[in-house]
């Protein structure tokens, strides 16, 4: 009788969960492979592999905890607050990048008794509490029976939101999705990657024929040293070098070969020449000829938002095209579904001028009602407005001047980063990550003081603590002193335990045990609106073009908020608003800034341009032959100026 395989035990020290027990060679596998420094160990009893992981100084995460797909580095979770200059935080040995905390680093005293964390605040599931107006179901429908579609609308009329639940709908019903948009901050803000990193095209400068050339002779190579190996070990040689056996393929043309549905969001940042090139590519790699290749598309944006950048390149001779202006454009997503219902703003003469301002086509009563937003608005719970610019390092200098003018004690926060891996499966180079990080809105190191003007980056509670919720450093706490005074600890993106649930066990996720056990100082923040909640490091991911981890950021998740930039606040519903428009350079960045308030009531605008306010003609252009939406004619040329010189005076 065969004899039966032995039960074992697979005991990771440092893995990228963390320590853990593992009940399978495949799990541990996964958690350690490429892992720099990874330790671990097989066992044949439970209890000999947790002796060997406290052997080593390190500590299990409570049996809630233990079950977790989730790569979030609990033992890289250091970021505890420290006064500038003694960094106490950072592992020993400089950077923190990839440094694991040493045996000697792990808290020596005896834990305290994990205390009651009944107050924590916990992620709110967006989808359950918003139901989606007629139209966006409408958009939803046509996903769901496979159609490509464009939708667009004004700020605010729900695109992301209506964008989060397709998502959702592709991944329940098992589609190949990828996951993409054009810029790396609004791929980061869906959690795909870049369309350019996705399709495996670089910058996509090149020829469209070219940049298929390259996609498939680096396949070819990639084949021709496989069945080299092969042959070099022996090994049988059917007919999987074929053109269609996708095992051998490189990764890039697996994406291309087995997605069913190319989500690019922010589309309204593709060039219209980059777009032929990807459909080009498409129908190239699957070899059909239908519009990209049979993929459905499904595109998002706003042509009257940010623009796409321009080529710099050949002294600027290439010029700027919208995706609009693709050839293939219309075969591939024919006309658009345009959603009206503004749900950023209540007020309609508000939402109506921020519509004329969309089409560069304010009326003199308007004009009048933006100059009279020049007025400062004060707040009796000292929270500011944010002001909007269209620079970082505008950013970056406003923020600094306003902490340095506070008298209270700094206290810096080092973000812990940690690679990932890229879509061929290689560990991410540290440069690399740290380029990628870059995207996050969560900042590698964070200064704070009590007092300090703070935005929340993550959703905490959904409709009360949401990213974009502005906030005050009131002080810096310990989580268990918190949850001894009965404050509440906010706690994002916890990872739900796997499996059924446990009976009695609270829904909402409890406040992990290394930030319960950390003896850092935390922010504790008085939200407007929200009451005060301890700010506990969060994890930030980006994910590569496979939809894998390819880098990881835990940090607080605060950023200053006395000042943030156009391009970052992209997205965001912001309650206090100040926009110089003085400063405003590109067509568009005008309506974003100004489209984030929710009020007029709470919007400043300083130095009122019309100049600054005018939309593409290209997009009106193209807006009036392509959608029911009122789009005045354009006005004469004299006719602007006249309305300038009258404004100017
Ligand atoms: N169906 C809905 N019901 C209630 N609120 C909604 C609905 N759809 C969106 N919202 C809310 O409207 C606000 C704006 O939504 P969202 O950010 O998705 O708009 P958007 O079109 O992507 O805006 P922008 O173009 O400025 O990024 C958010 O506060 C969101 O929660």
């Amino acid at each position: 009788m065969p004899k039966a395989a032995r039960k074992k035990y697979y005991a990771v020290r440092r893995g990228r969960e963390g320590p853990r027990i593992y009940d399978t060679w495949d799990e541990c596998k996964a958690n350690v492979t490429r892992f720099p420094d990874a330790a671990h160990k097989s066992f044949n009893a439970r209890a000999a592999a947790e002796a060997w992981i406290k052997d080593g100084g390190y500590t299990l995460p409570p049996p809630s905890e233990h079950i977790s797909s989730r790569s979030n580095a609990s033992s890289m979770c250091g970021g505890d607050a420290a006064a500038v200059n003694s960094m106490s935080s950072i592992p020993a040995g400089g950077s923190n990048s990839t440094a694991q905390p040493k045996p000697s680093e792990q808290p020596t005293q005896a834990a305290p008794p994990a205390p009651q964390t009944s107050a924590t605040l916990t992620t709110g599931a967006l989808s359950t509490s918003i139901r989606l107006s007629p139209e966006q179901q409408q958009v939803l429908n046509k996903v769901k029976a496979g159609e490509s579609v464009f939708f667009t609308g004004s700020a605010g009329t729900g695109k992301s939101v209506l964008l989060r639940e397709i998502i959702r709908f592709c991944r329940e019903s098992g589609r190949q999705v990828a996951i993409t948009a054009s810029t790396g901050i609004a791929a980061v803000n869906i959690g795909g990657s870049t369309v350019h990193s996705w399709a495996g095209i670089g910058l996509g400068k090149e020829e469209k024929e070219k940049l298929a050339g390259k996609i498939l002779g680096q396949d070819k190579l990639k084949r021709a040293k496989d069945k080299q190996r092969r042959e070099d070990q022996g090994l049988p040689l059917e007919d999987e070098y074929d053109y269609d056996d996708s095992a051998e393929q490189t990764r890039v043309v697996q994406r291309w070969r087995n997605v069913h549905t190319l989500i690019i969001d922010e589309i309204s940042m593709i060039d219209g020449k980059l777009f032929d090139k990807l459909e080009y590519v498409a129908r190239i790699l699957r070899r059909n000829p239908k519009p990209f290749g049979g993929i459905q598309v499904i595109l998002s944006g706003d042509f009257c938002q940010l623009p796409p950048v321009p080529d710099k390149g050949n002294n600027g001779a290439i010029p700027m095209t919208f995706a609009f202006d693709a050839e293939s454009w219309d075969a591939c997503v024919g006309k658009p579904i345009c959603l009206k219902k503004v749900f950023r703003q209540k007020d309609q003469v508000f939402v109506d001028m921020l519509n004329a301002m969309r089409f560069g086509q304010l009326s003199p009563e308007m004009i009048k009602a933006f100059r009279a937003l020049s007025r400062e608005v004060t707040y009796s719970d000292g929270i500011e407005p944010t002001e909007l610019y269209p620079r970082r390092d505008q950013v970056s200098t406003a923020n600094s001047r306003r902490l340095q003018e506070l008298q209270t004690q700094p206290r810096q926060y080092k973000a812990s980063d940690m690679p990932g891996y890229d879509d061929n499966g290689y560990p991410l180079q540290i440069d690399k990550m740290k380029r990628l990080l870059e995207r996050l809105v969560a900042e590698e190191t964070l200064v704070l003081k009590e007092g300090a003007q703070v935005m929340l980056i993550k959703n905490l509670v959904q409709g009360q603590l949401v990213n974009g919720s502005m906030g005050k450093v009131v002080g810096f706490l310990r989580t268990r002193d918190a949850v001894q005074r009965g404050l509440k600890i906010g706690v994002a993106d916890a990872p739900k335990p796997a499996g059924p649930a446990r009976r009695g066990a609270p829904d909402a996720p409890a406040v992990p045990e290394r930030v319960l056990r950390s003896d850092g100082l935390w922010p504790l923040v008085r939200f407007d609106g929200g009451g005060e909640v301890l700010c506990v490091p969060s994890t930030f991911e980006v994910n590569n073009a496979d939809g894998g981890v390819e880098a990881t950021r835990e940090q607080v998740p605060l950023i200053l908020a006395w000042a943030l930039s156009i391009h970052k606040s992209q997205g965001q519903t912001l309650e206090r608003v100040r926009v110089d428009l003085g400063r405003v350079f590109e067509k568009g960045q005008a309506y974003v800034a100004l489209s984030r308030a929710t009020s007029m009531k709470t919007l400043e605008v300083k130095g009122f341009d019309l100049a600054k306010v005018m939309a593409h003609e290209r997009v009106l252009e193209w807006t009036r032959a392509n959608t029911s939406l009122s789009v005045p004619p354009p006005r004469p040329r004299d006719d602007i100026d006249e309305v300038l010189e009258f404004w100017e005076d």
